[in-house]
């Protein structure tokens, strides 16, 4: 293996300033964020819940669920894959069995939060904590279970909400001790929360530009002048396809044709691109191509 995939997505944050971090709902979107030029790809906690599952991000969905979605994508993409495995799915040995399949899997980082288990989108309202000591001991689980080394351990705290800006600063600096490599601060209101969250971290934070939350759509300049190390869009096209994929549902159901939402549509010659289609078809040429002329008495 040239580059593990840890090591991928610690070249990609060093290289791209901050590194923007595509949410890629399943592996044709994976596809698509990778040639459009991105450099690493996220798998959301949300996105597996709501659109594998039709389930609410509610802290529901398992270690096996998760896997089965990051195995489609890992196996489509070469990019730096950051998984959200919420709080870890289970205790000390549990969150090490996570760890241990996620390096397996292929994916290059998580990130692990110090909600409850019974938690919430971090955007919502009345999110419970556990305590530091509890969310250091699940990040010295994780950072035991890495088999290597380059594999990153997000750790996020949602604290900014319940507990206010120095108690989540502090509680950043701890799990830094206890060996988180990056740190995603929640639900972050301003920039100026981003640069304390920076300044008392002093590795990279990631921000969650997610829509309708409580984080306003900062754009990559901002964020890189608040000291932002990576800008993740964890659902932005997922919740674009569902706004398009409705309204074809509906004008097909309402006007009996879908004539007036073809425009809204990838066309058949753009979803084969991506998918590179025609390599395939190629090659099916090269093995068997010579064969069927034969049979068909033109060989
Ligand atoms: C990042 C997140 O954890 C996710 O699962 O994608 C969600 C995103 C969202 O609900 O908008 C979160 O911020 O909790
Ligand atoms: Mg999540």
């Amino acid at each position: 293996m040239a580059s593990s995939p840890g090591l991928k997505l610690r070249e990609a944050v060093a290289a791209e300033q901050p590194l923007q971090v595509a949410g890629a709902i399943n592996a044709y979107a994976a596809m698509m964020a990778e040639q459009v030029g991105f450099r690493a790809l996220y798998l959301s906690g949300a996105g597996v819940a709501n659109a594998s599952f039709g389930l609410p991000d509610l802290g529901i969905t398992t270690l096996q669920d998760v896997l089965e979605d990051i195995r489609r994508i890992t196996s489509v993409t070469e990019l730096p894959l950051l998984v959200d495995i919420d709080t870890g799915f289970g205790g000390a040995f549990q969150i090490s069995r996570t760890i241990k399949e996620m390096q397996r899997a292929g994916v290059a980082a998580v990130h692990i939060e110090d909600q409850v288990s019974e938690k919430r989108c971090g955007h919502r309202p009345n999110k419970a904590m556990v305590s530091t000591n509890e969310m250091v001991d699940r990040i010295k689980a994780a950072v035991d279970a890495k088999t290597d080394s380059s594999f990153v351990i997000m750790a996020r705290t949602d604290a900014l909400a319940a507990e206010g800006m120095e108690a989540a600063a502090l509680r950043v600096r701890k799990y830094v001790e206890a060996g988180a490599d990056m740190i995603f601060p929640e639900a972050v209101g301003s920039l100026a929360q981003y640069k304390q969250f920076a300044e008392a971290a002093q590795v990279p934070i990631l921000a969650n530009i997610t829509e309708f939350g409580q984080t306003p759509l900062f754009t990559i300049e901002q964020l890189r002048e608040a000291g932002v190390g990576l800008a993740l869009y964890p659902l932005s096209a997922f919740r674009a396809m569902n706004a398009a994929a409705l309204r074809v549902y509906r004008t097909i159901r309402e006007e009996g044709t879908q004539q007036q939402v073809v425009d809204l549509m990838q066309t058949r010659a753009e979803l084969y691109d991506f998918l590179h289609y025609y390599d395939y078809e190629n090659k099916l040429d090269e093995l068997f191509g010579t064969v069927k002329k034969e049979e068909k008495g033109e060989g």
